[in-house]
């Protein structure tokens, strides 16, 4: 019977990267006259004209010591590594990255999943992002799919963190979710980066046993890598390549992999577990091939493939060199149960573009942050509280402030203090940004959406929360202080708060998005703040700032919000800060006009804000898109 699916195979897959040298070359050394330096790149042979098929209805297990280049193998056939040799063929046709990319789903080592979602709509986000199905066909298709992945039990359950943080679902129900998330859209190949790394023997059981079942009844290819699979694992597997310093060693089933050890004269006791023993006989299998290498013509070892292998061990067995006559004939060229000419060789469908467009795409964004940002309690409560909290406390300590010099000192004091708190307390969003990266990078590389939808959806969902913190923040403070009191004065003073935290929300999101960690996000974070504060003009004034020095005044991120509380207390309030013999000598206007605000900057300044925050936010686009298309290149370029 004639079968539809995707045959993998590869052919002779090379892959080099350059890597700097951990030993550092003297930068200051002086060269003998003959003396070439040394180049301070070395050559890693990470794959070495690898072969392999996988077949539909079937499990190929990569398996190898660490560091045999199993993960490098993955990511070339989930097309997301470029080999500079070799090709893919799906079918016998030839298929490009992109197009291997469309046809599988990439399930890697860890799990980046949003912890306070549950198991369902996990799901069913990523349902909605890679199908373009009504809701009715959607909500079926994540049901069907919770029973196939074993996990109705825990269907509502938040996926969780494993620890006690979130706890959540266990370990091993949180790879099936992974896997789900890359099966939702029913791909023909399923390529996993060792899914039972970290699970207990019988929930890496139970996850295989579950892949078998997605390969037997849908027809999908499934490829995977794995440190040490049990014995009740192994014989699941339909067949397996075994890789060492990223040659391929054996490419077969287990029983031709036990009958291959044999004939290199290894002892196999009969209830070994025979993938465990081969990776511990590695050497000696490594040795047998260097051996078999050398005696063979330079280009018979270029075309040393699967068949090679097979009549090598052939003519062994004919020539009796086996000291154990276990095996039969047949057991050694034991064929895969889908045969070659069983697939039908047809065209396939590669989907084309996104499920959605970028308005769909932003909805379903939005609605995602907003579930996340609303669950993270501690950051939602705490930030809440931290507001109304030092909103009262600023305001008992400031209460109705005088009206004169002391006063508007005292005034000037509190907005510099305002700013610098409500532009500096916004880091600890840094590590959901980051994480929200990993997931971003994940998501984008298998095309579910645009980046571009993600920095809408990101910068739309948190201008409701942060209007709530600003309301906390400014009601108790401005009322209790005594500032202008009128009702416009306090709106515009509402505004600039809320504008002030968006724009402290999107460095962190541009800095996010630039940064390798925590670490040093949070430094660069501060130390972009701290010298903003600088130059805002409240430490030094405009015309103190030396030249060279005077950019620095004018991008930074103080100076036109603090030039705003100023205008907004001082302008048009007929304030008078000093008196003399009854009369007014200083007021408000008078001080305002000296530092050159005048009531015509009060719009500017909340014109420059928003420009700030839209510099920031398509800065951070750039770096994101410029991120995912690096990742993309993975492999075009030295690393
Ligand atoms: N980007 C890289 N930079 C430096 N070395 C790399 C890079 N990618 C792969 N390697 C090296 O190539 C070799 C193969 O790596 P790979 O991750 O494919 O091995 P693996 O068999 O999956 O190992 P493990 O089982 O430990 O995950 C390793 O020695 C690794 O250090």
């Amino acid at each position: 019977m004639k079968k539809q699916g995707c045959e993998i195979e590869a052919k002779g897959i090379n892959y080099k990267i350059s890597t700097k040298k951990t030993e550092l070359l003297y930068p200051f050394k002086i060269f003998k006259k003959d003396e070439e330096p040394k180049p301070n790149l070395e050559d890693k042979h990470v794959l070495k004209g690898v072969n392999c098929k996988a077949k539909p209805w079937e499990i190929l297990a990569i398996v190898g010591p660490s560091g045999a280049g199993k993960s490098s193998l993955l990511e070339v056939l989930a097309g997301k590594l470029n080999p500079q040799n070799g090709s893919i063929f799906v079918n016998q046709n030839p298929i490009d990255k992109s197009q291997l990319q469309k046809i599988s789903g990439y399930v890697t080592q860890r799990d980046t999943l949003f912890p306070l979602l549950t198991v369902e709509e996990t799901l069913m986000f990523s349902a909605k992002l890679r199908l373009s199905l009504p809701q009715a066909q959607l909500r079926s298709r994540v049901k069907s799919l919770v029973q196939e992945l074993g996990l109705d039990h825990v269907a509502m359950t938040r996926v969780g963190t494993g620890d006690d943080r979130v706890r959540g679902i266990s370990g091993g129900e949180r790879r099936r979710v992974s896997i789900g998330v890359d099966v939702i859209h029913d791909p023909k190949v399923l390529i996993l980066d060792e899914p039972t790394s970290g699970l207990d023997s019988t929930s890496a059981l139970q996850i295989i046993d579950m892949l078998k079942v997605m390969a037997e009844t849908r027809g999908r290819t499934i490829i995977l890598s794995i440190h040490q699979p049990g014995f009740r694992i192994v014989k699941l597997f339909n067949s397996i390549l075994l890789m060492a310093n990223g040659s391929v060693l054996h490419h077969g089933t287990v029983d031709q992999l036990g009958i291959h050890l044999r004939t290199l004269d290894l002892d196999l006791p009969v209830h070994v577990n025979v993938v465990e023993f081969a990776i511990e006989s590695i050497e000696a299998i490594e040795q047998q091939k260097e051996e078999e290498k050398q005696a063979m013509q330079p280009t018979e070892v270029l075309s040393l493939s699967i068949s090679h292998q097979q009549q090598h061990i052939k003519k062994l067995v004919e020539e009796g060199e086996s000291r154990s006559g276990k095996f039969t004939l047949q057991q050694l060229f034991q064929q895969s149960k889908v045969a070659d000419e069983e697939i039908i060789n047809v065209g396939i469908d590669f989907p084309s573009g996104f499920a959605n467009s970028i308005f769909q795409e932003t909805i379903i964004l939005t609605h995602r942050f907003s579930k996340n940002i609303f669950r993270t309690r501690e950051l939602f409560a705490c930030r809440t509280i931290q507001m109304l909290v030092s909103g009262f406390v600023l305001g008992s300590i400031f209460c109705n402030v005088k009206d004169d010099l002391t006063g508007a000192e005292e005034r000037v004091g509190l907005f510099a203090f305002i700013l610098t708190f409500l532009l500096s307390c916004t880091t600890e969003a840094l590590p959901i940004f980051l994480q929200e990266r990993e997931i971003l990078m994940k998501e984008t590389s298998c095309g579910s959406y645009r980046v571009s939808s993600y920095s809408i959806a990101n910068g739309l969902v948190s201008l409701p929360f942060l209007l709530i913190l600003a309301i906390f923040f400014s009601v108790p403070l401005y009322w209790l202080v005594g500032l202008n009191p009128t009702f416009t004065a306090f709106m515009h003073f509402l505004l600039l708060i809320w504008l002030i935290l968006y724009t402290a929300n999107s460095v962190v999101v541009c800095f996010s998005a630039l940064v390798p960690n925590f670490i040093v996000g949070n430094s660069v974070i501060s130390g972009v703040m701290g010298s903003f504060f600088l130059f805002s003009g409240y430490f030094i004034s405009k015309h103190g700032i030396p030249k060279y020095w005077i950019f620095m005044h004018y991008i930074s991120l103080f100076k036109y919000p603090f030039e705003g509380f100023l205008i907004n207390e001082f302008s048009k309030s007929g304030k008078c800060l000093e008196y003399m013999f009854g009369t007014c000598m200083v007021s408000g206007e008078d001080v305002l006009r000296e530092e050159g605000y005048g009531e015509e900057s009060r719009w500017r300044n909340v014109v420059i804000m928003i420009c700030f925050i839209l510099v920031y936010r398509f800065i951070s686009y750039v770096i994101l898109r410029c991120r995912c298309s690096l990742t993309s290149l993975k492999g075009s370029v030295v690393l």
